[in-house]
């Protein structure tokens, strides 16, 4: 086995052992990724993950978890951009039996249910300021009360999130408090994007290969030079998740004993043209929150009547009042 072989290997025995999938990575950027996890994952300390889509943050943060003391209990994980406005603090800090309309049963939140394990904060930068105030306050205070309850109740909760934005940037730009953020990033793990961690392509691919010949039953030994060269090329704006389902994809499609071809995406935009760069690609939601930024900006604030926002934007001024709340905006960040 050649040393670099080796290396790959005892990684994934280390974090293979507790954590499904293995983490899979040879290349400098992942090494260096491993090198933090074996400092940080069994301590206390609170840890950011920072990368874009797909390039496997909570796959990062169940590593965190399972390399810790706290591995005998399990991770909670809250997705904060999936959970309707008005439900967030529930969902966090749970709610008593008749605090408002529809709460028939008292609720246990998912900062009392990760109690003596660790709370893993997913898409963080989506949480409204108003939750980044009350979120700030349970961290410092280690003690949570439930909507409609009058006690405190204490929490014992390690806490890793992860974000796709440029957590310093919403900063700067007032979408995000900087206490809180301090208090996140103790620890920050950046996860590059994988056209940035080329040498790992290979590795991956043959991961999934084997993955999901085994689960579908088929016999595929490896790629053609072609298909290799082709997925090395590629720009994977969906990073591993997509070099993932591609591969996924190819297994049940092929027929012989090889996969001779990829089929790559082909918009001409993605791909790398002479090496170089395409522009990065935004989430549908960062394109939302800077088009009504923008159209805010434009509108010099202004949201409902003739000369506002809602009806440059074609949507009514409830409608776009609740984007911006949910988006965090101001109007400090218009000045
Ligand atoms: N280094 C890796 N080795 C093996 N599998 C990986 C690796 N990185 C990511 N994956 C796989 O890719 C998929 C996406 O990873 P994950 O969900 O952790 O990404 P993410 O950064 O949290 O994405 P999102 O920001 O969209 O939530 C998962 O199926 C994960 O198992």
């Amino acid at each position: 086995m050649e040393e670099s072989e080796s290396l790959q290997y005892d990684t994934l025995e280390r974090y293979g052992s507790f954590a499904q999938p293995s983490i899979i990575g040879n290349g400098t950027a992942m090494r260096r990724v491993f090198q933090l996890l074996d400092r940080v994952a069994d301590s206390e300390t609170t840890v950011l993950i920072l990368g874009e889509t797909g390039t496997g943050k909570e796959l990062i943060a169940k590593a965190i978890h399972c390399g810790s003391s706290r591995r005998e209990e399990t991770m909670i994980r809250v997705n904060c951009a999936a959970i309707p406005v008005n439900l967030v603090e529930s969902v966090l800090f749970g709610h008593e039996k008749g605090s408002f309309t529809g709460a028939t049963e008292r609720r246990i939140g998912k900062f009392e249910l990760a109690h003596k394990s660790t709370l893993f904060l997913d898409e963080i930068g989506e949480l409204s300021l108003e939750l980044q105030v009350k979120l700030l306050r349970v961290l410092q205070e280690k003690e949570i009360e439930r909507v409609g309850g009058s006690n405190t109740i204490a929490v014992d909760v390690r806490i890793v999130s992860a974000t796709n934005r440029d957590l310093a940037r919403e900063v700067e730009e007032g979408r995000f408090r900087r206490d809180l953020f301090y208090r996140l990033n103790v620890f920050p793990v950046s996860l590059p994007p994988l056209r940035h961690r080329r040498d790992d392509i290979p590795l991956l691919a043959d991961h999934f290969l084997k993955r999901f010949c085994q689960k579908s039953n088929r016999q595929i030994s490896g790629f053609s030079q072609r298909a290799l060269a082709d997925m090395m090329n590629y720009h994977w704006p969906g990073n591993v998740r997509e070099l993932e389902h591609l591969i996924e994809r190819q297994v049940v499609m092929s027929t012989g004993h090889i996969l001779k071809e990829i089929d790559i995406p082909g918009s001409a935009q993605l791909m790398m043209v002479d090496g170089a760069e395409p522009t990065a690609v935004k989430t549908i939601s960062e394109n939302e929150r800077d088009h009504i930024f923008a159209v805010l900006k434009l509108c010099n604030g202004k949201i409902s009547g003739k000369n506002g926002a809602a009806k440059l934007l074609g949507v009514p001024a409830t409608t776009l009042n609740s984007k911006i709340k949910r988006l965090g905006l101001s109007k400090k960040h218009l000045l």
